[in-house]
């Protein structure tokens, strides 16, 4: 991968807005110190969730400009993914709007298939990333960096006395490079038991750290409970899975990995963990191939003393410890002089007061954890042309959501802006559009 430059994006001016009241369609930014004319939003991130509104806007006849930090399209998919990953959900709800995936895709596409569909609906949709654009400042935007921008990297104490390698599942691509190794796999999303399953699966000796308790289900119960999900509230739903997952697991705390008191969708819902879609884990931690742990107590110079007292060796630590967002090191908010004035929520382009209400709040991405502050279905649109994407905690599915109504709320401002324009016989310069 090239070396990623930095672009710095400062908002010139408000979106719509120019620094007399005026409105004008085009949003200047500025890359590289020069600064270039961008006709229409612009989207930082060419993941999923960039190209997916991206693909709205250009339907609707809106230019946009795509920025990513990589040399490609999906970049955690294409660079940050182990070798045998897939979706974990049936293909039908991870398709982005407008484009299905192909009909002879398998349920569960591969990685390689994932990203062949991203590429072809980039070039569907003529979207063109300017690519080895990071972006560290900038004010106006759509916002598609994704919850998983970033790995957590926990400290232990006496990670420095360790002598053997620690990589996080970003960095993780086979089981290969561990033939024979005993390997610590540190947490149990999805990632740690997948990577643990492929650990086995190359002669390796995975032993993985359960701290807390975790939901896990079969991977192929998902579509089913998503039909419930039409007739049943959520909590019978969680019960009807819960027991398919007794029947077909078993007693998960019996094997080291308690279940936690909310059920697995009502778990998600408020607070997106993920439950472990099972892909075959299990079985290996029954046979003893994997072995379970409670939390690492300190790190040592050939291994790991846990919480139960007991110590061991390892030839390597893997990370499996997730990621997080990295919007608040470069999204700046700058408080808007109307702002004291504002009581509703009201689209300030399109005075629509039925969108959804920001208040008096003054940031719409928590320093805290970099995702929106309102809850969903409400955390898409901020203010002045501020939107995010893909930070439902909701896969794919929440960011096909997000990419409509996004590109319905700027097609509206749009349409009303290029209105004023034409009033205004005011054209904007067309210097940097796709
Ligand atoms: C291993 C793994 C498997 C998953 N599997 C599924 C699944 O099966 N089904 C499902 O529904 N969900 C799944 N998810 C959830 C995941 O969030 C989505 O699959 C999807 O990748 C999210 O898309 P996104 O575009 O929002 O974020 P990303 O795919 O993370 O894309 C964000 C892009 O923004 C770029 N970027 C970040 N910061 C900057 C910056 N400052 N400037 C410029 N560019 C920047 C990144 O390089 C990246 O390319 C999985 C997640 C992981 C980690
Ligand atoms: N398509 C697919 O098959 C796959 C999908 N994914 C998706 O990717 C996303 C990220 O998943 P994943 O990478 O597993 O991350 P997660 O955030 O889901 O899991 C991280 C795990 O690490 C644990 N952890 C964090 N810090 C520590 C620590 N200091 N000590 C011990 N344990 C720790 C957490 O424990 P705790 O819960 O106690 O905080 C948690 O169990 C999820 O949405 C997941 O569904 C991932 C892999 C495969
Ligand atoms: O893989 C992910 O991160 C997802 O969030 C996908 C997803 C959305 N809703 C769910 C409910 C149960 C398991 C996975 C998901």
């Amino acid at each position: 991968m090239k070396r990623w430059r930095e672009a710095e994006c400062k908002r010139v001016h408000d979106p719509f807005y120019a620094g007399d009241g005026r409105k004008v369609a085009v949003n200047p930014v500025e890359i590289d110190g020069k600064c270039i004319r961008v006709l229409g939003p612009i989207i930082v991130g060419g993941g999923p969730s960039g190209l997916a509104v991206a693909a709205c806007l250009k339907k609707k006849g809106i230019p946009c400009v795509v920025l990513e930090r990589a040399n490609c399209v999906a970049s955690l998919w294409q660079l940050k993914a182990y070798d045998r990953l897939r979706l974990h959900l049936p293909k039908k709800f991870c398709q982005l709007p407008l484009m299905p995936f192909p009909s002879w895709f398998p349920t569960y596409p591969t990685k390689q298939q994932f990203v062949a569909y991203l590429e072809a609906y980039a070039r569907e949709f003529g979207i063109r990333p300017r690519f080895d654009e990071a972006v560290v400042a900038a004010e106006w935007l759509v916002v598609a960096t994704g919850e998983n921008a970033e790995a957590v990297v926990p400290g232990f104490d006496g990670a420095g006395d360790f002598k053997r390698p620690i990589l996080h599942t970003s960095l993780y691509k086979s089981g290969d490079a561990f033939r024979g190794k005993r390997v610590l796999v540190v947490g149990c999303g999805n990632s740690g038991m997948e990577v643990c399953l492929d650990l086995c699966h190359h002669g390796a000796h995975p032993t993985i750290v359960v701290r807390d308790s975790r939901e896990m289900l079969c991977r192929s119960t998902f579509g089913l409970s998503m039909w419930l999900l039409r007739w049943l509230p959520v909590r019978a739903v969680d019960r009807l899975l819960l027991l398919a997952a007794r029947l077909l697991l078993g007693d998960t705390a019996k094997l080291g990995l308690p279940r936690p008191q909310l059920g697995p969708l009502e778990l998600k819902l408020r607070s997106g963990k993920t439950p472990v879609l099972d892909v075959g884990t299990l079985e290996k931690i029954k046979s003893g191939a994997i072995k379970v742990r409670p939390a690492i107590k300190k790190l040592m110079e050939h291994g790991a003393e846990f919480t139960d007292g007991r110590s061991e060796g390892f030839d390597a630590v893997v990370l499996a410890t997730g990621y997080k967002s990295n919007v608040p090191y470069w999204l700046k908010v700058r408080h808007h002089p109307s702002d004291a004035h504002r009581e509703t929520g009201a689209c300030c382009h399109c005075s629509d007061s039925t969108l959804p209400s920001v208040g008096q709040e003054q940031e719409f991405f928590s320093e805290k954890d970099g995702l929106p502050r309102r809850a969903f279905p409400h955390g898409w649109k901020g203010e002045r042309g501020l939107y995010a994407i893909g930070f439902t905690k909701r896969g794919l599915m929440g960011a096909s959501l997000d990419a409509t109504r996004i590109a319905e709320d700027i097609e509206r401002c749009w349409k009303a802006e290029v209105k004023t324009t034409m009033a205004f016989a005011c054209p904007p310069t067309r210097q940097a559009q796709e």
